[in-house]
């Protein structure tokens, strides 16, 4: 049996994505149908944690190709995300029930097409699968402009997922592929837009928490995930613009094809990087 842990930020994106995997025919581990809302709630020992755990349907007789998902909103920004997914985590090894893969999923602002881009860059209601997962602000700001931790010497500023689970969430959902920035600050103007696209010229969308669920999946050994709906253009801040309820339909629509992208994956061993 599979067993995934999906972080969101807020308890509207982790309904989405239960609403989603019981779409597609999941059940709620307790044999309730997730259909009808009836996710299972699984209190975590520590922090207050909820987890909302939704058990996809595997074919009669085949219960290992069937997969556990929980989905745990773990709070806004990327020391509330792993801290969270931490927490999880370690709960589900203490429990015997240690996870295969984490997902960091939500909603996200996308980033315009650049002038020579070739690609769509990320619309509001599109969905972007991250193929590279990067803290956009770890670092430091100087006289010749931003450097990453990395080039202090200390740490990582990117996390990649398993290539072969990425193409076939993309697949799966028709989502574009590519960087997906993690920041601590919204971005508010087209100066700072232009900015981060210029450092980052595959970005096509910017988030809060991916890279802190990166970190804490990476600590254990876990491949990781990220998968964005976009909610608004990166770019002046513009409330008016934003569209979450339309991102939060994509969210659901995109994690329908969670069941049968896991249940096609093989197994978990495989999605490890070496
Ligand atoms: O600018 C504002 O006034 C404002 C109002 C409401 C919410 C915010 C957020 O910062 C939401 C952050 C939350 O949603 C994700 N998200 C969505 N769009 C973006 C974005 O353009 N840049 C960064 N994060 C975004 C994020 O992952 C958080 O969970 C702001």
């Amino acid at each position: 049996m599979t067993r995934v842990l999906v972080v969101t930020a807020v308890a509207a994106e982790r309904d989405a994505v239960v609403a989603g995997v019981a779409a597609d025919g999941g059940v709620a581990a307790d044999g309730a149908t997730a259909a009808g809302g009836g996710a299972e709630i699984v209190a975590l020992p520590a922090g207050g944690y909820a987890l909302h755990r939704v058990r996809t349907a595997a074919p009669p007789a085949h219960e290992r190709a069937g997969a556990v998902l929980d989905v745990l909103a773990a709070g806004v920004g990327p020391a509330a995300a792993a801290a969270g997914t931490a927490t999880a985590l370690t709960a589900g090894i203490c429990a015997g029930a240690g996870y295969d893969l984490v997902i960091s999923a939500g909603i996200g602002g996308g980033f315009a097409p650049g002038p020579d881009a070739d690609g769509p860059g990320a619309a509001v209601g599109s969905a972007v699968v991250a193929d590279a997962i990067v803290a956009a602000d770890l670092g430091a700001e100087t006289p010749d402009g931003f450097l990453p931790v990395t080039e202090l010497g200390f740490g990582t500023v990117v996390h990649t997922p398993p290539p072969a689970l990425v193409r076939a969430l993309a697949a799966a959902t028709g989502a574009a592929c590519g960087t997906v920035l993690t920041a601590s600050t919204v971005t508010g103007s087209a100066e700072h837009a232009a900015r981060l696209a210029a450092r980052h010229p595959r970005a096509l969308v910017e988030a809060m928490e991916g890279f802190g669920v990166a970190e804490a999946a990476a600590a254990q050994g876990l491949p990781v995930l990220e998968i964005r709906t976009v909610s608004n253009p990166v770019g002046p801040r513009d409330r008016a613009a934003w569209r979450i309820g339309k991102a939060l339909g994509a969210l659901s629509a995109a994690c329908a094809a969670l069941p049968r992208v896991l249940t096609a994956a093989g197994a978990p061993t495989s999605w490890r990087t070496p």
